[in-house]
């Protein structure tokens, strides 16, 4: 482990070596004495520091939780996420001029997205805080893995859906897992609002990716990446492309870079250059970098097929931003149509996912094609959930099932 901080105040409120800072002003917070989402001085975005960086030697296990010497608890509420395979996809790379690609698929955890690994670390700490009820603001996924977890707590949860706007698999998902499902006549930043606000009242302790707990299990996606992709290439990827929506990947990929920078397991201009990929229906963050501004503008009317993204305003900008710029990353938007067609080839390779994780290829594709991504590039491909999230969308990317006769003749004329 390595003593060594990552900027800002030394803490004079350290429990347990871990505690929260603010990104803006620096101010250090205990981190479970009271509920806290943003800086009570400021109201910057929070973010969990610790006395000591690890390195990879000091891990072991498997899933979120071989990374336990970077995360705030040594155990957690856990049903075996993480520990995703990171694939090849050699029609992609075929079709795509860089050196490689590899696509990390997060469609493989336990309720088929990323979110799992985020809440795994952010229901422990409720336990830890004492809270009585969950909440969170959702398009889809992080109610499936709230509801889940929640319930493997044995926790009250809440969830905020924009109504009509959220994939099959993920309501039915969230519905099973005996969640409370409320669906407002409103998009998901409005949802995020309302129960934002009751967290503040305390009515709820939320658990979307402004808890600065769900980036530190989300890192852990960075971890297994470097890890697996050193193993087989024998050094990290120069890239790492990514759906972006609230931007807590992006944001917690940073994260796990500068703490891998600060534990000299890597230098600073060895960070993959993360790259975000937004549906041009919903590109606040596109809109943002390529006007090299440091704010996103709120997008009041969002809409793309890749509904998991569908938001207008990414809470983690103020994090996310600076880690585009300081990787040498940038942002692209891509149509719906891309997106279908990056969901077909990424199945014509045996990777089902929904459409936002298609963002990451069609982007992909993109900046490949604008020259704005190198052919000497070793990329990864960040493929967020499930193909059966979103069934809907999977069946109009397919192909119609052809009706047939009762009989031999009937199969053999249709073939
Ligand atoms: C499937 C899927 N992909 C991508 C995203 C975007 O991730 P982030 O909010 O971390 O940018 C989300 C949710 O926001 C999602 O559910
Ligand atoms: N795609 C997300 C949107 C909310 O993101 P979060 O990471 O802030 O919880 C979802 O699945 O709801």
């Amino acid at each position: 482990m390595a003593a060594l901080d990552l900027g800002g105040e030394t803490p004079s409120v350290a429990d347990r070596g871990v505690w929260l800072a603010c990104i803006e002003c620096g101010e250090t917070h205990a981190p479970f004495d009271d509920v806290i989402y943003r800086c009570p001085d400021c109201d910057g975005l929070l973010e969990a520091r610790y006395d000591e960086y690890p390195t990879f030697e000091d891990f072991e296990g498997r899933g979120v939780w071989r990374y336990a010497d970077s995360l705030p608890f040594p155990e957690g509420v856990s049903i075996e996420e993480g520990d995703t395979p990171l694939y090849s996809v050699p029609g992609i790379e075929a079709a795509v001029d860089v050196e490689s690609v590899r696509v990390k698929h997060e469609g493989a955890n336990p309720t088929g997205a990323f979110k799992d690994r985020g809440m795994t670390v952010g229901v422990r700490v409720a336990q830890e805080l004492g809270v009585g009820r969950l909440a969170c603001a959702s398009t889809g996924n992080t109610s499936a893995a709230l509801a889940c977890y929640g319930a493997r707590a044995d926790l009250d949860v809440l969830v905020l859906l924009p109504a009509g706007k959220v994939a099959a698999g993920k309501v039915a998902q969230a519905s099973l897992h005996g969640a409370k499902i409320l669906e407002v006549d409103g998009n998901f930043d409005a949802c995020l609002d309302i129960v934002a606000e009751l967290a503040t009242r305390g009515d709820a302790y939320l658990l979307n990716s402004i808890n600065p707990f769900r980036l530190e299990g989300q890192k852990t996606i960075g971890l297994e990446i470097l890890e697996a992709h050193r193993e087989e290439h024998g050094e990290w990827p120069d890239r790492v492309v990514l759906p972006v929506g609230n931007a807590g990947n992006t944001a917690a990929l940073y994260k796990c870079f500068r703490e891998l920078v600060a534990a000299g397991e890597m230098r600073e201009d060895e960070m993959p250059a993360l790259t975000g990929v937004q549906a041009a229906g919903a590109a606040p963050m596109v809109e943002a970098v390529r006007e090299g501004r440091d704010e996103v503008r709120r997008w009041d009317e969002v809409e793309t097929i890749a509904t998991a993204i569908r938001i207008g305003m990414p809470v983690n900008a103020p994090k996310a931003l600076p880690g585009i710029r300081a990787t040498g990353g940038t942002a692209v938007a891509v149509e719906d149509e891309e997106i279908t067609q990056a969901q077909r080839d990424l199945a014509r390779d045996g990777v089902g996912v929904e459409p936002a994780s298609a963002a990451s290829v069609a982007g992909l594709r993109k900046l490949v094609d604008d020259g704005e991504i190198e052919s000497d590039e070793r990329v990864v491909c960040l493929t967020t959930g499930h193909l059966l999230k979103d069934p809907d969308a999977a069946a109009a990317a397919g192909s119609e099932p052809i009706p047939v006769p009762n009989d031999v003749d009937g199969v053999l004329d249709a073939i």
